[in-house]
């Protein structure tokens, strides 16, 4: 099927009946087993390097799977990398911005290109389902195409200024900062490596990239097209491994600028500790604790589907999930009755098969988390769908299942209403009013997404004034506080969300891979 062609998936789209798309993924599917075992070593400079240690990556879907096998980038191969990032600066930031659009968007074609096989891979290695996997891919191909857009409208960035004298003439022109260093979460494996790289290479940077362990597979899927749609070797660098190989790239003097998408406690080690010499970009995409609030002016029915579809699409496992719900105590017995009907709906199965909603989370360590907020759940409040570790599919296949768990009756201070837990994990509670919802929604330290659900325009205009988060939806049933879009809804957290507030896949995100050089000549 040619990318014309075919039906085209975001988070947004509520069901994909088409015979074509699923034909489409099964035969990707069939490929992506075919990739099954592959090894990824460092990639630096243009070279294949043996790494060091080996770790094997299992699925999640059926943890007896390797899916792949990392040697991850040692000391000497980080230092390589930046080096050689180093050394192509000038090369790189220097080619006509009109030819890394050119480069970045051939690339963006080829992940499009080959967004069923991608997907297929993604759903084995992180447990998405079919339209969640198909929609990674496809977002990360459209960041890269949305940030070379920003690059042609604004013609590079690059403006003539005022004159104060005729024989004067000043070009503003942003230039990119050197070597930039991306480190990758594992919930969204190609998005968020090919978002910040893309950004930051089409801006004319070199990027040093370090993906999560459980997600390597799909970044080097990703460094595949940028090798093959002629990312110069000196521009580009995969950097597999732990934590530690992170850390060895947000420690190196020569990294100038950083890109981290992950959790609060690390985004925020990274952001005190990156720049030491002076001061240096760094930016981070953290956490959430996303609230939805409904009011008794709400159409129930829609606040139901967009809050079922948020909580707990791909487990709960996106920064943007909604795990608290706050709603007006006059329509909580009805919208819980709506919300438990669709929860306890949701088929969960081997998230390749079509029909699956949900799959597993991601391993191990997600599952004790689980059950320690299940056994709190429990003491502190009622659980009232869910709280089970499942372990297997319905056909016997092991993997990390959990139940969809929905929990009432808590004290509203409850820690399950202020940690995120990344699970499939929803806390409802009645309010006395819209201003109390808001408050609590707004009591957080973080502040990435929110929902609203209402008819009546004033308490939609009083949200909009008085939320405390980057990405916020009213009415949305294909999702209370998730699935945003490049180019429709620009994505960053406030608070201890994020560090700036200049979204990704929004109007301000490329320049931040830029600083301003004034240009003055006098003829
Ligand atoms: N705001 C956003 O846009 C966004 C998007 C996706 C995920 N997230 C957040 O990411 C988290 C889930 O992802 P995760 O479990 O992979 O996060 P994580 O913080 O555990 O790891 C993220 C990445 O950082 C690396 N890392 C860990 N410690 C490091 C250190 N000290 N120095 C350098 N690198 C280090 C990891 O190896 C991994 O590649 C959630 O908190 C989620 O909300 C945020
Ligand atoms: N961009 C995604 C979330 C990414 C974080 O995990 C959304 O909008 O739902």
């Amino acid at each position: 099927m040619t990318m014309a062609s075919r039906f085209r998936v975001t988070y947004a789209t509520l069901s994909a009946d088409n015979e074509d798309l699923h034909a489409w993924y099964e035969e990707g599917l069939e490929t992506a087993r075919g990739w099954l075992g592959r090894h990824i070593t460092p990639f630096v400079n243009g070279e294949d390097r043996p790494g060091g240690e080996t770790f094997e990556v299992h699925s999640p879907v059926d943890t007896s799977v390797t899916l792949c096998t990392v040697a991850s980038a040692t000391t000497d191969d980080v230092t390589d990398a930046v080096a050689a990032a180093k050394a192509g600066r000038s090369s790189w930031g220097n080619t006509d911005w009109q030819e890394r659009v050119r480069v970045l968007r051939a690339a963006a074609e080829m992940i499009s290109d080959r967004c069923a096989e991608f997907a297929a891979v993604m759903t084995m290695e992180v447990g998405k389902n079919r339209l969640e996997a198909l929609g990674d891919v496809e977002e990360a191909a459209d960041l890269i195409r949305y940030y070379c857009t920003q690059m042609e409208k604004n013609n590079g960035f690059a403006k003539d200024m005022d004159k104060l004298l005729d024989k004067e003439s000043t070009r503003s022109v942003m230039r990119p900062y050197g070597v930039w260093g991306v480190i990758v979460p594992f919930n969204y494996p190609m998005a968020l490596a090919a978002g910040p790289a893309g950004g930051a290479l089409v801006a004319g940077n070199t990027v040093v990239l370090k993906p999560a362990p459980q997600g390597t597979f799909s970044s080097a899927l990703f460094m595949d097209c940028l090798r093959e749609s002629g990312v110069p070797a000196e521009a580009f660098h995969l950097l597999p491994g732990g934590d530690e190989v992170g850390q060895a790239i947000v420690s190196h003097p020569d990294v100038d600028g950083i890109t981290f998408t992950g959790s609060y406690a690390v985004g925020m080690s990274i952001y005190r500790e990156f720049a030491t010499a002076y001061p240096k970009p760094v930016i981070c995409e953290m956490g959430g604790k996303n609230p939805t609030i409904v009011t008794a002016k709400a159409d129930l029915d829609l606040a139901a589907q967009g809050i079922t579809r948020s909580a707990f699409s791909f487990s709960g496992q996106k920064c943007s999930a909604n795990s608290r719900v706050y709603v007006e105590r006059e329509v909580y017995d009805e919208l819980l009755a709506k919300i438990l009907e669709r929860a306890s709906s949701l088929v969960m199965d081997d998230p390749t098969k079509r029909d699956t909603f949900l799959g597993p989370v991601i391993e191990e360590e997600s599952v004790r988390r689980y059950e320690k907020a299940v056994a709190h759940a429990r003491e502190a409040g009622t659980i009232v769908l869910g709280g089970e570790v499942v372990g297997q599919t319905p056909d016997g296949v092991q993997g990390h299942y959990v139940s969809p768990t929905i929990v009432t009756d808590l004290p509203l201070e409850d820690r399950l209403f202020r940690d995120e837990l990344f699970l499939p994990f929803l806390a409802i509670a009645p309010v006395d009013s819209l201003e109390q919802g808001l408050e609590l929604a707004n009591d957080s330290d973080l502040g990435l997404t929110a929902g609203f659900f209402s008819t009546d325009e004033a308490e939609i205009q009083q949200f909009f004034d008085t939320i405390e988060a980057g990405v916020v939806y009213v009415n949305r049933p294909a999702g209370a506080t998730t699935g945003a879009w490049p180019g429709v809804q620009p994505f960053g957290g406030w608070k201890g969300s994020g560090t700036y507030g200049n979204a990704g896949g929004g109007l301000y995100y490329v320049q931040q891979f830029m600083r301003e050089q004034s240009r003055t000549v006098v003829a």
